[in-house]
């Protein structure tokens, strides 16, 4: 079964580009007087000691390193096994006579503890308990090639465990790419500071399971240089009480806000009905639903809390925008006539907004485009959609998804959610935060109306644009992973989420 992202819920909150992390490695170098070496010597016994703590009968061992430092690691890891009495293969890749400095001490040490180190031959023996990937850390520029390709395919068919050193050989370290041939880790010891790669598109596919190893530098060495990345997730949002503030018992409806669900046309009445049911699990005082009057009835069956409203023109919104304290547009909302209408009309109030599905599609075409200003505005785009409004491929986008949220949020001037595996929140002024819960069975039809719900329930209950996509992507995702826990993540529902949404919105993580 694929990892819950929940499971990297320990891991630190600031996550760094690769460039940060090698500025932070000479700041350990210069204000903390840590030699090159003996931060490489603690990066190897780090990694030494959580491969015997998950692996603790491994017996035989095959260590591959590069020519880079993360070559450096490996042979500190393979000079300890070997003193620990394991045995080692150890075979290098690329020219290892050109080693840096500390890299070159890494290999004496492990010639001294007895280990035979051979360059690659062409073929990884079968025997070997658990491999050891430390081929290429932070340093890759291109997509590997040639031997190191070959070395890779066989690692990754290998019936061992894999171990990586640092990150998956072949994974960038920025934009959590693969770029193939990568290693598929089980075990990836990540040092110094953890690279924003690790967490998003195919980064948490090829790491495996995380830790994390400081490497005793001091906190306040890492905390001179300002993350590029905030890592959340529903714990550590809860933990701050970044949620919903607790309800005073005097209170009536009207405090908790209206959201008007628009969108459903003619074969997608569900999206919308699963907007409403959301935003009404998710708190909103009062919910409205502005659809196909072919849906009303279904819509009303389903959850008669809901006011449906049938619309045939744009016309008829306008007293329901009056009434409305915040807008969720786009689910099944459709490119048609129908739905041009209806967002022309809400594109003109002033009403905080989440924009979804084919409200965003919509908007990509020539003549919608538009930033908005003053207005909250959240638009929660999966990459099919970040793609149009930004007039490139899908490739381009999840090739660097840090690059489409901030691009997409400046563009817009509005709080971005780009949505999948490692959901990132960008705002407009360049912060982004990534959501490490969630899960594979939430790639599955409805989950996004889901979300535009919870979202647009958080802004109808006072929080800005900012504070409600922090606190919904993480709510929306930590509900999945519970939903997901006790029968897995194949036929995983967007409905299944609702009960759970309530709960932990209301803190109940039990
Ligand atoms: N003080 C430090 O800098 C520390 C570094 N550490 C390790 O050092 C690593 C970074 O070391 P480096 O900067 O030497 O980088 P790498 O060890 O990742 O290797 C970079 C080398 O590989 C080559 N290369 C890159 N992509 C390639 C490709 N696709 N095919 C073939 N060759 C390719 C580069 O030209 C360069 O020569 C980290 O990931 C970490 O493992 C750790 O020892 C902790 C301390
Ligand atoms: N592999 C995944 N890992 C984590 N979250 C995912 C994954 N796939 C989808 N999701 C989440 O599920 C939701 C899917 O939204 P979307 O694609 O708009 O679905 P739909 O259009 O069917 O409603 C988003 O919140 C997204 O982040
Ligand atoms: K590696």
């Amino acid at each position: 079964m694929t990892q819950p992202l929940s499971a990297f819920q320990h891991l630190p909150a600031s996550l760094f580009t690769a460039a940060a992390v090698r500025e932070l490695d000479q700041r350990a170098l210069t204000d903390e007087q840590i030699p090159a070496f003996e931060l490489m010597s603690r990066a190897g016994q780090a990694a030494f000691g959580c491969l015997l703590q998950r692996w603790p009968t491994a017996q035989f061992l095959t260590v591959l390193a590069g020519p880079g430092n993360n070559g450096g690691d490996a042979y500190v890891v393979a000079a300890l096994a070997a003193i620990h009495g394991l045995d080692v293969n150890f075979y290098t890749l690329g020219d290892h006579g050109q080693l840096s400095e500390a890299s070159t001490r890494a290999r004496e040490m492990a010639l001294a503890a007895g280990v035979e180190v051979k360059p690659w031959a062409g073929v990884l023996e079968r025997d070997s308990d658990l491999l050891v990937d430390g081929l290429l850390g932070t340093g890759l520029n291109k997509a590997p090639a040639g031997e190191l390709a070959e070395l890779i395919e066989q690692i990754n068919s290998h019936p061992a465990p894999v171990l990586a050193l640092d990150i998956p050989t072949g994974l960038h370290a920025d934009t959590g790419c693969a770029l193939e041939p990568a290693v598929r880790a089980d075990l990836t010891v990540t040092f110094v500071a953890m690279k924003q790669g690790l967490l998003t598109a195919d980064g948490p596919d090829y790491c495996g399971d995380i830790a994390y190893a400081c490497l005793d530098i001091r906190p306040a060495v890492l905390k001179s240089m300002a993350a590029d990345v905030e890592r959340i997730g529903y714990q550590v949002l809860a933990e701050r009480h970044e949620g919903l503030a607790a309800r005073r018992g005097n209170v009536h409806k009207g405090r908790y806000g209206h959201v008007l669900v628009v969108g459903g046309d003619e074969g997608m009445g569900g999206a919308a009905a699963m907007a409403c049911e959301a935003a009404a699990r998710s708190g909103s005082g009062l919910v409205s639903c502005a659809t196909r009057g072919s849906h009303a009835q279904a819509i009303l069956m389903r959850r008669p809390e809901v006011m449906v409203k049938p619309v045939v023109s744009g016309l008829e919104l306008l007293p329901l925008l009056e009434r409305a304290s915040v807008l969720a547009v786009g689910p099944g909302l459709g490119q048609g006539s129908w739905g041009e209408l209806l967002l022309q009309q809400v594109l003109q109030s002033d009403l905080p907004v989440v924009l979804d599905a084919d409200a965003l599609n919509l908007l990509a075409s020539p003549g919608w485009r538009q930033a908005f200003g003053e207005r909250q505005v959240i638009m929660t785009p999966h990459p099919g959609e970040a793609a149009r409004l930004l007039d490139v491929d899908i490739r381009t986008v999840q090739n660097d998804r840090f690059a489409a949220a901030r691009d997409l949020a400046s563009r817009y001037s509005a709080v971005v959610v780009l949505k999948g595996c490692g959901s990132l929140i960008a705002h407009p002024d360049g912060r982004v935060a990534l959501c490490s819960d969630g899960n594979a069975g939430m790639a599955s039809g409805g989950m996004g109306d889901v979300l535009t719900g919870v979202l647009a329930a958080l802004l109808a209950q006072g929080m800005d644009a900012w504070q409600a996509a922090r606190w919904g992507v993480c709510l929306h995702s930590a509900a999945a992973d519970r939903a997901a826990h006790e029968n897995g993540l194949c036929g995983l529902l967007a409905t299944d989420l609702m009960p759970w949404l309530r709960r932990l919105n209301n803190y109940i993580t039990h």
